[in-house]
C-alpha cells in the first residue's frame, strides 16, 4: 500500500472505497473516450488488479462485453483484489489465455505503484504480445512494467493510449521511457489527502510567477545580462544565449567577447551590446560595468584555460550565473574546483554527456542523479532531455515535459541557458528561473514544431512568455 493510501485509510477511508472511487474515475475516462466494444481487463494480484476487477464490474454493468484475465488464479487472490473479485460476480480466464487481437480495448491493471521486480512468465508474455498488437490500451495508474518512481521499464511494458492515475502524476509518468509509454495522462481526484509532499512536481506556471516590469522601470532595472562569448568560429552559441535572455524580458544584454572576435559579434548583433574581455580581472570589471544581474558562461566558450579562469572569476562575484556546456567540460579533470567555487545563485545546465564529465561517479535514475548532483554542487542543477529534471537542495524536484523532439536541434540548449539567465536578471531565484525557463523553452519548441531551429527559438520564447503571462 502506498504512503498516500495508508494515510487515507488511516484517516477513515477504507481501501475498498478508494478502489471503488478509482475504478469509477477510470470508467468515466474510458466511456468518455471509447465506444462500447469487447474489453479485456488484465488483473494483477495487488490493488492495481483490484482496480481492474472493479472496472470490469462497472463496464459489465454498462453493458460492455468484458473478459477478465488474471495472473493469479481467482481462487488464490487475497486482500483487496480477492475481495473485489469476489464481489464482482465475474469469472476470470487465466492471463496466459489472453490474445490482444480478440479485444477492442485492453485495460492494463496488472501492476501499478507496487511493481517491485522485473516482469517474467505469464505477465511478461501478455505484455509482450500487447506491445506488438494494434489494440488501444488504457493503463490503470501506470503502464504495467513502468516503475512509478523512476520511469524505467522493469522487463517489459506496453504503450498505452491513455493512462489514468489518481491524485497526482508520479515521476514514472514524467521521466523517459515511462513518459513515452503512458500516452495521454489523466489525473483524477479520488479524495486522497492533499497535504502530502510529492516526490516531484510536474513543471508548469503554477509553480512560479513570471516577472513583470514596474511602470517606472528602466533598462537596467529590467535586468542586465552579461554573456561570455567565445572564439570567432563558435560565436553563434553565445549569440543564441544573448537573444534568449533578451526575448525572455531582460532589459540590457551584453556579450563579452575576446578581442579577436569583437568584429564578428558586432556585425551580428544589434540590440545586444558587445564589449571586449581579456583576462579574469577584466571579466570582473566588465561584470560590474555592465551592471549585470545575471551571467551566462559556457555556450561556445571554448574548452580553454581562459574559459576556466572566467568561470572562477565570475563565480567569485556571486552574481547569479548559468554555467553550461564548455564551462562545465573544462572542469572534467578537476570537478572539485568547480564544486567549491559554486554558490547558491548558480544554475548548472548540463546535458547527460556534460553531466557525466562533472559528476562522473553519480549514476542511477535521472531524478536521483540530479538530486545527488544538486546536493554536491550546493545549488540548482538542471539535467536536460525530453524529460528535464531540475533539482535544488531542500526543494521538491521538478520535472519538465513541455517540449517536442524537434527541440533536439543544435543550439537549442544555448537559448535555454540565456532564458534562465534572463529570468534571474529579472529577479527570479535560481530554482524558479530554471523551472520557468525550461517550461517556456519547451513551449517555444512546441510552437515552432517541425523544422524549428535554435535561431527561431528566441522569437518563439517571446510568444511563449506572452501566452503564459496573460493566462
Ligand atoms: N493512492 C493511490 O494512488 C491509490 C492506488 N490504488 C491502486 O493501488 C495500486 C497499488 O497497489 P499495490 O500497492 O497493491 O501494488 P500493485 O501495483 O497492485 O502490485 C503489487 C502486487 O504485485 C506483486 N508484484 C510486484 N511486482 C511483481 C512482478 N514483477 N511480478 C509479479 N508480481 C509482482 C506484488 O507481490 P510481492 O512483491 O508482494 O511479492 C503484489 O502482490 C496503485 O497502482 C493503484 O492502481 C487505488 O486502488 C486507490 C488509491
Ligand atoms: N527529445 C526531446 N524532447 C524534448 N526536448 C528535447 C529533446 N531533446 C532535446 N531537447 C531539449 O533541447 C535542448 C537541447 O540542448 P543541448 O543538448 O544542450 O543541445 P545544444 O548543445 O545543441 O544546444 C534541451 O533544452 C533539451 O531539453
Ligand atoms: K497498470
Amino acid at each position: 500500500m502506498s504512503r498516500l493510501d495508508a494515510r487515507a485509510v488511516a484517516g477513515g477511508t477504507s481501501q475498498t472505497s478508494l478502489i471503488e472511487r478509482a475504478a469509477r474515475s477510470c470508467v468515466r475516462v474510458i466511456r468518455g473516450r471509447y465506444t462500447r466494444r469487447p474489453a479485456a481487463v488484465l488483473c494483477g494480484p495487488g490493488n492495481n488488479g483490484a482496480d481492474g476487477w472493479a472496472i470490469a464490474r462497472l463496464l459489465r454493468a454498462a453493458d460492455w462485453p468484458v473478459t477478465v484475465y488474471t495472473l493469479t488464479p481467482q481462487k488464490d487472490l487475497t486482500g483487496a483484489a480477492g475481495q473485489v473479485a469476489k464481489g464482482s460476480g465475474l469469472t476470470a480466464e487465466p492471463l496466459r489465455a489472453f490474445r490482444p487481437e480478440a479485444a477492442g480495448l485492453v485495460i492494463d491493471a496488472l501492476f501499478g505503484a507496487g511493481l517491485s521486480r522485473p516482469l517474467v512468465g505469464d505477465a511478461r508474455g501478455a505484455l509482450d504480445s500487447l506491445a506488438e498488437a494494434a489494440v488501444p490500451v488504457v493503463a490503470i495508474d501506470l503502464p504495467s512494467g513502468v516503475d512509478g518512481a523512476t520511469g524505467s521499464v522493469l522487463g517489459t511494458a506496453a504503450r498505452a493510449e491513455v493512462t489514468v492515475t489518481f491524485h497526482a502524476p508520479k515521476p514514472g509518468h514524467l521521466l523517459s521511457p515511462g513518459l513515452g509509454l503512458r500516452g495521454e495522462l489523466v489525473v483524477t481526484d479520488i479524495g486522497l489527502p492533499q497535504d502530502a509532499e510529492p516526490d516531484a512536481h510536474w513543471n508548469g506556471p503554477c509553480l512560479w510567477t513570471l516577472p513583470v516590469p514596474e511602470r517606472d522601470t528602466h533598462k537596467y532595472a529590467r535586468g542586465a545580462v552579461l554573456v561570455f562569448g567565445g572564439p570567432r568560429i563558435a560565436g553563434g552559441a553565445a549569440r543564441l544565449s544573448a537573444h534568449g535572455a533578451a526575448r525572455i524580458g531582460a532589459g540590457a544584454v551584453t556579450v563579452a567577447s575576446p578581442e579577436e572576435a569583437l568584429d564578428i559579434y558586432a556585425a551580428h548583433l544589434d540590440a545586444i551590446m558587445v564589449k571586449p574581455v581579456t583576462d579574469a580581472a577584466s571579466a570582473k570589471r566588465l561584470i560590474e560595468a555592465s551592471k549585470a544581474k545575471a551571467l551566462v558562461i559556457g555556450p561556445g566558450a571554448g574548452r580553454t584555460d581562459a574559459t576556466r579562469s572566467h568561470v572562477l572569476a565570475a563565480l567569485e562575484t556571486r552574481v547569479p550565473i548559468v554555467v553550461d556546456a564548455d564551462a562545465l567540460t573544462v572542469f572534467e579533470d578537476d570537478p572539485d574546483t568547480l564544486m567549491q567555487a559554486l554558490h547558491e545563485k548558480a544554475v548548472l545546465t548540463p546535458h547527460i554527456g556534460e553531466f557525466g564529465r562533472v559528476f562522473p561517479d553519480i549514476q542511477g535514475d535521472k531524478l536521483s542523479m540530479t538530486a545527488a548532483a544538486a546536493a554536491r554542487a550546493g545549488t540548482t542543477v538542471l539535467l536536460k532531455g525530453a524529460d528535464t529534471v531540475i533539482s535544488t537542495p531542500s526543494r521538491v524536484p521538478v520535472i519538465n515535459t513541455s517540449g517536442t523532439p524537434w527541440l533536439a536541434t543544435a543550439g537549442a540548449g544555448d537559448v535555454l541557458t540565456g532564458a534562465i539567465a534572463g529570468l534571474m536578471a529579472q529577479g527570479l531565484g535560481a530554482h524558479d528561473a530554471a523551472c520557468a525557463g525550461a517550461y517556456l523553452h519547451g513551449l517555444a519548441g512546441q510552437r515552432g514544431g517541425r523544422g524549428v531551429t535554435a535561431d527561431d527559438l528566441p522569437g518563439l520564447l517571446r510568444e511563449a512568455g506572452r501566452a503564459v503571462a496573460t493566462r
